[in-house]
């Protein structure tokens, strides 16, 4: 059997995957990418755009219904079969023709199969005819495997055939009742969306809703699915599953049941190494890479992982920032070049500790970068919280009618600058940026003070959360001095 040669192979070509192989190409170096399914992975055809495509009809509807003028307009129910024609053109038909052009056109090769690793830098490739090809790489094997929804070990839960993100994101025709198990991202977002078609929604939390977040997000997204008709059942402990012809019963502690027609799991993520070879190289199947801020797998020169798969932060694009940093850093270990591996440093994801942005696109939305108010404190951190209505903006007033949310801001109180922002209301997913780099860019709150947000718009909350804060004392420089003097 013959063996291709590459510098760079890339297992899995998902967004964080395809990153790599185009950082490793631009920087002069050959790349391959090995793909089973389709290329741009879980984002483009079952997670991201399908699922915030089917939330966008619905969002769009309610604001106007409630701008008065636009609402006279709006007189009609949401359109559910054309919200599903156009998450189908969004995810091109499950066709991935058009990223398959792009791979060509970025000078990167690309073998489909499932990839397994043979043996250090070696990837043996099983197409679906049987066929295998034996892949090696001159510099690195980066794993961009991904990740699948994660199963509880509930009775009855496998048997009955419950739904995973992507039965929910690839719906071809909305059922009468959906039972949701989980309280994080996706059943809040999933919860959101099947309230917006109008099945009857009962969601069931083993503990809160979107509980790693400040706890006024999972409150206010609480309020509005419970106004809007979904039944949430937090703290609830979900103990047998059945299916029968009449749908799904689902048995909680309390013994009470619900029943529905489908049952959505959305309990977190297992890393796909299952059926990587992993043991052939001395890991273990089955778990998560642990790597560190070069994205190199613990213990190996010539090993990487990027998203998902290495659960640092389960974002595409947290994915695609670290497939940058790889990508660059396998060229400059690969030619010799010098490595920046310092924090903040070109060849390291920094950020994946504690700058990492978030919008989850419920109704309100919510949109977090950085560190709650709990997470610093546990990391040690002497910090102040600020929090504002947003309600009182005269851009909120603007917005919509009754435009209501909380921004919050934690600042670090030793160096003055911000660790952590939150907000949470209509259309807050655009505002993130801006706290994303105070954050980064460890602005001092009082250069803050000359980020001037433009009347009337929602990002006047900068000003309000600083003025809510104070104005820090200056400190005086030269310039203020002789301003002083003269
Ligand atoms: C419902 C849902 C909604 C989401 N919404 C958002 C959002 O709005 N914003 C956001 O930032 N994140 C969102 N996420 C998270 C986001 O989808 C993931 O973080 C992202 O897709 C991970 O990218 P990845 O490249 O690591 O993996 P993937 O996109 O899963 O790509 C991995 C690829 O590897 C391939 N593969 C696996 N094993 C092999 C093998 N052995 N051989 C060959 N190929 C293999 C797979 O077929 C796949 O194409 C969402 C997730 C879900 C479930
Ligand atoms: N808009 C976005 O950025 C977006 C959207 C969707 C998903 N994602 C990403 O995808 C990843 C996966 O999301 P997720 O929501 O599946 O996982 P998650 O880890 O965010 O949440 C899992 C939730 O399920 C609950 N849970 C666990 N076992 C349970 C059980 N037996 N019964 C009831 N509840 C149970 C947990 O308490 C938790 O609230 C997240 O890390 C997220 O970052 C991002």
């Amino acid at each position: 059997m013959t063996t291709t040669e590459y510098d760079v192979i890339v297992l899995g070509a998902g967004a964080a995957g395809e990153n790599v192989a185009d950082r490793a190409v631009q920087g002069g170096l050959t790349a391959v990418l090995v793909e089973d399914e389709l290329v741009g992975g879980e984002c483009s055809y079952w997670a991201c755009m399908p699922s915030k495509t089917l939330l966008r009809s619905s969002h769009a509807l309610r604001v106007a219904q409630s701008i008065p003028g636009a609402a006279e307009a709006v007189t009609g129910e949401l359109d559910v079969a054309a919200v599903l024609a156009r998450r189908d053109y969004m995810v091109n038909d499950w066709s991935d023709a058009g990223q398959v052009k792009w791979v060509d056109g970025a000078g990167i090769s690309l073998v489909r199969g499932r990839g397994r690793i043979t043996g250090p830098r070696e990837v043996t490739v099983t197409a679906a005819d049987g066929t295998t090809t034996v892949l090696a790489a001159r510099h690195a094997v980066t794993i961009a495997t991904g990740s699948d929804p994660l199963l509880p070990d509930i009775d009855g839960l496998r048997e009955a055939a419950p739904w995973g993100s992507r039965e929910a994101t690839s719906v071809k025709s909305v059922p009468g009742s959906l039972a949701i198990l989980g309280g994080g991202v996706v059943a809040a977002e999933m919860a959101t969306a099947f309230v917006g078609f109008g099945s009857e929604v009962t969601l069931i939390a083993r503990s809160g809703l979107l509980t790693g977040m400040e706890p006024f997000a999972g409150e206010l997204v609480l309020d509005s699915l419970r106004e809007r008709g979904a039944t949430v059942l937090l703290n609830t402990t979900t103990t047998r599953v059945t299916r029968s012809a009449d749908g799904v019963a689902i048995q909680l502690a309390d013994g009470t049941t619900v029943v529905a027609e489908e049952i959505l799991v959305a309990t977190g993520r297992a890393p796909r190494t299952e059926d990587l070879g992993l043991d052939a190289i001395g890991l273990t199947p089955g778990e998560w890479l642990s790597t560190d801020d070069t994205l190199r797998v613990d213990g190996f020169d010539w090993l990487y992982a990027v998203g998902d798969v290495n659960r640092r932060a389960l974002l595409t694009h947290q994915g695609k920032y670290q497939a940058r940093a790889a990508g660059d850093v396998i060229v400059a270990r690969a030619t010799g070049a010098t490595v920046f591996d310092a924090p903040w440093g070109t060849h390291v994801a920094t950020a994946d500790h504690d700058a990492v942005p978030q919008v989850t696109f419920t109704d309100p939305e919510v949109a977090s970068v950085g560190l709650t108010s709990d997470a610093a404190r546990k990391a040690g951190y002497d910090i102040r919280v600020v929090d504002y209505e947003l309600g009182s903006l005269s851009g909120a007033y603007v917005h919509s009618d009754g435009y209501a949310g909380t921004a919050r801001m934690v600042v670090d109180e030793d160096r003055k600058v911000v660790l952590g922002a939150t907000f949470v209301g209509p259309d807050v997913g655009e505002l993130l940026h801006s706290a994303t780099i105070a954050i980064v860019g460890e602005v001092p709150l009082d250069r803050l003070w000359h980020a001037v947000p433009s009347y009337p718009t929602v990002s006047e909350v900068w000003l309000r959360l600083l003025e809510a804060y104070g104005r820090p004392t200056p400190v005086r420089s030269g310039a203020e001095e002789s301003v002083a003097a003269g």
